[in-house]
């Protein structure tokens, strides 16, 4: 009887509302096509408002499942390595090498997942990573000059791919070649990292391990377990620097950009907080953050959350289906894609009030949708793939976010040309996002 109960309840989701699009190319170009970060795109807003959150489509030459379900994508990320592997649109494997813990499955992927949870541990995101960003930070703003007009995506890229480099590889200097090469071509990058004999004692990287307890980098790491191939660790380590400071660098150009445009309320909040920080400090030159100072920033904490809600780095993840897959009354048929479409979660108006409004306060109000919004916020995905690197992004976003905002205060530079956010699919800066600093002297630096 149950068997008989789920045949007739079961619906392939060639049932499910949607449209397959032009035969071949499917639904693929109209659903990749640039909209503005303001908005969800055509696509989306259309395809929501005709067919509800959950549509079937033809994308990338594939059956595919849009989802903008709060609840498939958790079903569907949670079951990553089990029923569903990523989709990849392009040839990453070219780029990030074979090895790259974006392939690894199964008991490597575990192996991957462990290296990274010791160099992204609580202890080390307390000392040396709030340390580095710190210094990073201060250096940056103290390199811009009142009425300079900065490239805001380039400034936010120099911080992030400085404190991975110095925390994968130990590059401390702006000049060492192969940060050089980092900033300008990952592959370039590899052939240099791998060209120097970085087996031998006594060479930089065995003697970086002097010091402080968790002072070691990634590569170090990984060399020290002995179990890993040249080309394991190449491509593990190429991962993990993109990973590392490609989203974050996007994330704090569109905070940037969403300050820049936001009320004055915000800013006054965010200074508040920040020279409270300052003013608490017995001596004033002492001028490093600590860990406590990091705890103390609940509103800038509102901030990032507010702004990763919004910007949503990485929009949509597509999966495939690895086996038939059943889920409440549908079966998702094996070697199907599902989209799992962060964004339109994050901008759903019934689960964020004004879902475009940049309201940080939203986050400090205990209120009735306190449960819908926990379940719809996955700026970081979830399940078995979900960012490792969550503690440091946010880390980072707010130690920047402190140098800037009691140094300075900035508004949109004017230019030629339109210079905003749009998703291309991925949120991109084509313009470069221009601002224009005023330097502040809100407290006395002796
Ligand atoms: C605002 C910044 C960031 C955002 C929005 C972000 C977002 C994401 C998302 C959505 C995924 C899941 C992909 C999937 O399910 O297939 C992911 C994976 C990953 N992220 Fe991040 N990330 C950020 C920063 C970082 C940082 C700072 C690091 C490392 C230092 C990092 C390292 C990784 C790695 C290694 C993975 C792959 C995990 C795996 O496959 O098991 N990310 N990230």
């Amino acid at each position: 009887v149950s068997l008989l109960w789920f045949s007739t309840k079961e619906k392939p989701f060639k049932a499910l509302p949607g449209n397959r699009g032009w035969p071949l190319a499917g639904e693929t170009l109209s659903f990749l096509k640039p909209y503005s970060a303001n908005s969800l795109g055509v696509y989306m807003n259309n395809h929501i408002s005709r067919y509800g959150k959950i549509f079937s489509s033809n994308l990338l030459g594939r059956e595919a499942i849009v989802s903008a379900d709060a609840e498939l994508n958790r079903f569907v990320l949670n079951r990553d390595g089990k029923q569903f592997k990523t989709a990849w649109f392009a040839a990453p494997r070219k780029i990030f090498g074979r090895e790259s813990i974006a392939f690894a499955t199964g008991k490597t992927h575990m192996k991957f997942r462990s290296i990274i949870a010791d160099f992204l541990s609580m202890k080390r995101l307390q000392t040396v990573f709030l340390e580095d960003a710190d210094h990073l930070a201060s250096d940056l703003t103290k390199s811009w000059r009142d009425g300079d007009v900065i490239s805001a995506k380039q400034e936010s890229f120099k911080y992030c791919i400085k404190l991975m480099a110095k925390s994968t590889l130990s590059i401390k200097e702006e000049d060492d070649p192969r940060m050089q090469m980092l900033q300008r071509d990952y592959s370039h990058f590899l052939s240099a990292i791998f060209s120097l004999p970085l087996n031998i004692p006594g060479m930089k990287y065995w003697n970086a391990l002097q010091g402080d307890e968790y002072n070691y980098d990634l590569l170090e790491m990984l060399m020290e377990r002995k179990e890993y191939s040249n080309e394991e660790i190449e491509d593990f380590m190429l991962g993990m620097i993109f990973a590392g400071h490609d989203s974050t660098s996007r994330a704090i150009t569109f905070m940037l950009y969403l300050l820049a445009n936001s009320p004055s309320a915000v800013i006054t909040a965010l200074q508040e907080e920040h020279l409270k920080i300052i003013n608490s400090r017995s001596d004033k030159k002492q001028q490093k953050l600590s860990w406590d100072d990091y705890k103390s920033m609940k509103f800038s904490r509102c901030v990032i959350k507010e702004t990763l809600r919004l910007s949503s780095v990485a929009p949509f993840i597509p999966k495939v289906a690895t086996e038939d897959v059943r889920y409440k009354e549908m079966i998702i048929p094996r070697g199907s894609l599902v989209i799992v479409h962060m964004r339109a979660v994050q901008l759903d108006p019934f689960a964020f009030h004004n879902p475009m409004n940049f309201n940080p306060w939203r986050w400090l109000d205990a209120c009735c949708d306190d449960e819908k919004r926990k379940r719809s916020y996955m700026p970081f995905g979830g399940g078995t793939r979900m960012c490792p690197g969550e503690n440091l992004a946010q880390l980072e976003m707010a130690v920047l976010l402190h140098h800037i905002i009691i140094n300075y205060e900035w508004e949109m530079a004017e230019s030629a040309a339109p210079d905003r956010p749009i998703y291309l699919p991925y949120l991109d800066f084509p313009g470069g996002l221009h601002i224009r600093i005023k330097a502040l002297h809100l407290f006395d630096r002796n």
